[in-house]
């Protein structure tokens, strides 16, 4: 290779290695400014329409900073680090469909990749109420069988003059988790990336470390749509950046040096990336491994005094006890939410107070959840709790979130699943029964409240033995001057011990009965499995012993 070109592809290198770290910290502080009004920003009048049906008259802090960012640059990928809450899925989902609105040719270009599916639906949900109205489609994957996916994604068109196949796609964005679109590219005929533009990667620092080499190489090789993008470098170092060939009037530099060092191009793929969460991890090198394109880096301005952005108007408290107390401290911070929530005058139609409550398994959501169930009512307002987790299938699981939502349900006692994006209204509270094992799932969890601007409350209940772990985790999330220790006063919780001791003991006897079944159940597993291998004479002997331990199952009542 002659030497001119090594001293080409050395600087280009070099060039592309500063370019991303001079990018990788080109960071843009979201300033929490006034909320300005949806006309303002220039969204088209179809898009404010849809807003206000969903009661949106004006957009919120980091909104009104990526929405006309993304609606009027191109290339430049964008990270976005902001509260919970804080309103971004819509700060992608309305520039993303006003730039689609205008396509002709109906091409996948936009996915839309979310950690749980739960949260499939509900961005799902949230994309179809700005598309109202137009003929964009939204699918989503991993919410049904794999083939009818198939079917409603790519349509195929037998051409039998050249014996060949054409197919076509049949959405525009794609809401899914990585997996079933990682099987979608290796499976699904005519299923491929090569129109997309805009990869949205939510709750990305969670995804970026779940398998991240497995599915975002996949996705990036199949839509990496290779297209030159020219580096001119100008005899002071400037550096000017353009699609076309290289241009003479590109900024930069005198003619002579030009001619030395002609350009510099590398292939990428113009795919557009926006990374959001709540507690990105600010890593260049991390971040980089995207192979970001000229990336902006957006957080909320909050962030500078607190490692993680929690919304301002969440108020934080913790209570510490024995683990045995934790039961009756967590009916005593239900009953201190339903009595203020019954206090305020704002709205009487809705004084149902809806609180989440996190353990941190679901063998303790599933207990937690007998124990209230028997609890019947504290202070005078009826306890109606429901578990929620991974052990319930998803079709259940939205309905729970319905009677959640109108009141139908007032304790919702949940694993993690519902820690991170889920966005149910109005919760007055979250109460973490178990403390959470990272300062990460502490922000997501209680970010469930306080959202959009409004008020909300988090309790985390800690055992004595726990203390030191969770005030110092609280500490490296920058949180410790924002948390009110609660303290632990017997006579207040005296008045909840009569009613706390016959749910236990209730609960206990439920458990007793689980326990026995599960030993029957698996004495029969054991007498069906042997009665397979005897003679025809000791079958009978079974047959009797079956009929036996069924008439003894029967006298156990089933909760
Ligand atoms: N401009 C707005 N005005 C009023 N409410 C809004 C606005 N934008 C979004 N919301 C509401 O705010 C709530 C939170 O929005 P969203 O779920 O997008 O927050 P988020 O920042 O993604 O939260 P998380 O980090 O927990 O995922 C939703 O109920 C949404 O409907």
């Amino acid at each position: 290779m002659d030497k001119r070109l090594i001293n080409f592809w050395v600087i280009g290198y070099y060039v592309q290695d500063l370019l991303l770290s001079l990018d990788s910290i080109m960071v843009s502080r979201i300033e929490m400014m006034d909320s300005q009004s949806l006309e303002s920003i220039g969204l088209p009048d179809w898009i404010i329409k849809n807003l206000n049906d969903q009661g949106i008259v004006e957009l919120l802090a980091v909104q009104n900073e990526i929405v006309p960012f993304i609606a009027r640059t191109e290339g430049h990928d964008i990270c976005v680090c902001a509260p919970t809450g804080s309103g971004k899925t819509l700060a992608y989902v309305l520039p993303i469909v006003q730039k689609l609105y205008n396509r002709v040719v109906r091409r996948l270009r936009v996915i839309c990749i979310v950690p749980t599916h739960d949260l499939v639906t509900q961005t799902e949900a949230t994309f179809k109420s700005i598309t109202k109205g137009t003929d964009l489609v939204v699918e989503t994957l991993g919410l049904r069988s794999f083939a009818l996916e198939q079917s409603l994604i790519v349509s195929s068109h037998f051409n039998d003059e050249n014996n060949s196949v054409t197919y076509q796609s049949l959405v525009d964005i794609i809401v899914c988790t990585p997996g079933r679109l990682v099987e979608h590219l290796n499976e699904t005929p005519g299923f491929d990336l090569q129109h997309l533009t805009y990869l949205v990667i939510d709750e990305a620092d969670r995804l970026l470390r779940e398998s991240f080499q497995y599915w975002l190489e996949k996705v990036m090789d199949s839509s990496s749509v290779s297209k030159e993008r020219l580096i001119s470098i100008g005899s002071r170092g400037d550096i000017s950046i353009s699609d076309s060939k290289y241009n003479n009037t590109s900024s930069g530099g005198s003619s002579n040096f030009r001619s030395h060092i002609d350009h510099l191009s590398f292939k990428e793929s113009r795919v557009i990336k926006l990374l959001l969460s709540a507690t990105m991890s600010y890593n260049p090198e991390k971040i980089s491994l995207l192979k970001l394109n000229a990336p902006l880096y957006f957080q909320s301005n909050k962030i500078s005094e607190l490692k993680y952005t929690i919304p301002d108007t969440l108020k934080e408290s913790y209570i510490a006890c024995h683990s045995d107390q934790k039961p009756l401290a967590l009916i005593s911070v239900i009953g201190n939410i339903f009595k203020s929530k019954q206090q305020q005058q704002t709205d009487q139609n809705d004084n149902i107070a809806r609180i989440i409550c996190f353990t941190n398994s679901i063998d303790i959501t599933q207990r937690l959840n007998t124990l209230l169930g028997f609890i019947g009512e504290v202070d005078g307002v009826k306890l109606k709790p429901a578990q929620y987790s991974s052990s319930i299938n998803s079709i259940e699981r939205s309905n729970l979130l319905k009677l959640f939502a109108n009141g139908d349900i007032n304790v919702l006692i949940c694993s993690d699943i519902l820690a991170r994006g889920m966005d149910l209204p109005n919760v007055d509270a979250v109460i973490n029964y178990n403390a959470p094992p990272s300062a990460v799932l502490y922000v997501h969890r209680v970010g469930r409240t306080a959202r959009a601007g409004r008020k909300g409350s988090a309790y985390t209940i800690v055992a004595r033995e726990e203390k030191s772990y969770f005030t110092n985790m609280i500490k490296k999330a920058g949180r410790t001057q924002k948390m009110d220790k609660l303290t632990w006063k017997k006579e207040q919780y005296q008045k909840y011990t009569k009613s706390y001791k016959n749910a236990l003991s209730q609960t206990r006897t439920i458990y007793a009965k689980r326990k026995a079944n599960q030993k029957l159940f698996k004495s029969i597993n054991n007498l069906s499995q042997s009665s397979a291998l005897t003679t025809e004479d000791n079958q009978s002997i079974i047959v009797q012993d079956l009929t036996e331990i069924n008439k003894k199952r029967l006298l156990i009542n089933f909760e």
